[in-house]
């Protein structure tokens, strides 16, 4: 595995530990209530893990926090800061990102150049290069592009990078996925299925590039996957969300042994 050098310098974190906390978080459609009075903290420096029946309302949570549903009631904070109905590209310059279920093809892109992309509507600036602009290239298109190239190194994907995205498989399209969300720098990453659908062996791959992450450059990460193996090896602690509410919050072994879990959840498996 290669490494890159991370400018990364927790510069958004205040409150002490605390990256995100949820407060209360509602959100219904029509008279479905999908997310219940959520509320739950992520420390920095954390991977936490979400899981829950289909339908449990966990994609709707990561909606909500990221800015791309307004929560019914209910408050957000990224790093002390309230961000509660707002825009998702001002999220993430408060330090908070999220990836999809199933990434955007990006059609008539460049793995490269959705790589530059992805930092400019996620920062919300412009900062495309010179073959895709015609402007003069600045300092920090160039270091956009070299952080780029480093991203798409560490995830072994660096080969592609002059291929069009709409050639790359389902498992090199999740990789591209995070690596456009680290573009952004971002505190704390909110993965949605990040392993849903791909070969073991590129879950093992992803679960390390996560775990050097995490341990290695201190980023957090909140993570939800319906791959429990996955999931319960990566993370410290278990969030079980369960029809809008959350039924537990413990430890992988706490969550795995709970009876309620097992009869909601696990059980089905
Ligand atoms: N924009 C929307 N309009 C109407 N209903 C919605 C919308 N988004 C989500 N829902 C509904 O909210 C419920 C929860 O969906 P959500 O995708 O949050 O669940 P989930 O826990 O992520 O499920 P899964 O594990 O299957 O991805 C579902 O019944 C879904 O149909």
């Amino acid at each position: 595995m290669s490494s890159f050098e991370l400018t990364y310098d927790g510069a958004n974190l205040q409150k002490e530990n605390t990256v995100l906390e949820v407060a209360g978080l509602k959100k219904s459609f029509g008279g479905l209530v999908v997310t219940d009075d959520v509320s739950l903290a992520i420390e920095s420096g954390s991977i936490t893990g979400m899981i829950g029946p289909n339908g449990a309302g966990k994609s709707t949570l990561f909606n909500q926090i990221s800015g791309f549903y307004d929560p019914d009631d209910g408050t957000v904070e990224v790093n002390g800061t309230d961000v509660t109905g707002k825009q998702p590209n001002k999220i993430v310059q408060e330090g908070l990102l999220r990836t999809f279920q199933t990434p955007r093809r990006l059609e008539k892109m460049t793995v490269r150049e959705a790589m530059l992309v992805g930092a400019q509507s996620q920062l919300g600036e412009s900062i495309l290069p010179l073959w895709i602009s015609g402007a003069e290239v600045t300092r920090e298109e160039r270091a956009n592009l070299e952080r780029a190239m480093e991203l798409l190194e560490f995830f072994e994907i660096d080969h592609l990078a002059t291929e069009p995205t709409t050639s790359l498989s389902g498992g090199q399209m999740k990789l591209l996925a995070l690596a456009r969300a680290l573009m952004a720098e971002p505190d704390i990453l909110l993965l949605d299925e990040p392993v849903a659908g791909i070969n073991p062996t590129l879950v093992n791959q992803i679960a390390g590039f996560i775990e050097e992450l995490n341990q290695e450059q201190g980023y957090t990460f909140f993570i939800i996957e319906h791959d429990i193996e996955f999931l319960m090896g990566l993370a410290e602690e278990v969030i079980v969300l369960n029809q809008g509410r959350v039924l537990l919050e413990g430890t992988p072994e706490t969550v795995q042994s709970d009876e309620r879990v097992i009869n909601a959840y696990l059980g089905d498996m």
